[in-house]
């Protein structure tokens, strides 16, 4: 099984992916006479095709453990998708660039530590993991498109991919 080297997430490591939802670093300006910092616009939801409409909801994911088996990925080619964490549980992000044909390319596959701080936008068709919780069950708040239409592909992975704990 070939192994997958889990990698920090930052905004710029994440960049051709999507956007990290992120207080630290990120900039902000004063709202509410000052009392209240606004971290504007930290990503964007997109959303195409008749019948969508952005939303709101959340997902209770149950909890992975080391070492992790890799072996399909996602996308939402209608719609953008974030996980932000809201109870403290960290989440590992597993994305892929695409090739020409669409499909994931795998040469590119990477693994993300993503902390508890810290939530992902994927950009609208981006190949994507189902959410993974790390070590326990993790509630996020999950801003992607509702509505009709096909939205989700998945894709088995031409072999598994091993993620361990970072050393
Ligand atoms: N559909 C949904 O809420 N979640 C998945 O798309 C996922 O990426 O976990
Ligand atoms: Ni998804």
């Amino acid at each position: 099984m070939a192994l997958l080297v889990l990698e920090a997430l930052s905004k710029e490591a994440f960049a051709q992916f999507g956007d990290v939802i992120e207080i630290e670093g990120s900039d902000w300006f004063p709202i509410n006479n000052g009392s209240t910092r606004r971290y504007h616009k930290l990503g964007m939801v997109e959303v195409l095709g008749e019948g969508g409409a952005p939303a709101i909801s959340m997902a209770r994911g149950a909890a992975f453990d080391f070492p992790l088996r890799i072996s399909m990925l996602e996308r939402h080619p209608l719609g953008s998708q974030s996980f932000i964490p809201c109870n403290g549980v960290p989440f590992i992000v597993v994305v892929a660039p695409s090739l020409p044909d669409g499909l994931p390319d795998e040469s590119g596959l990477r693994a993300f530590q993503a902390y508890s701080d810290q939530g992902v936008n994927y950009r609208r068709g981006c190949w994507h993991h189902p959410l993974i919780s790390l070590g326990q069950e993790g509630d996020f708040i999950v801003v992607d498109r509702v509505g009709s239409g096909h939205n989700c592909d998945e894709v088995d992975l031409s072999t598994s991919y091993r993620i361990e704990a970072a050393s």
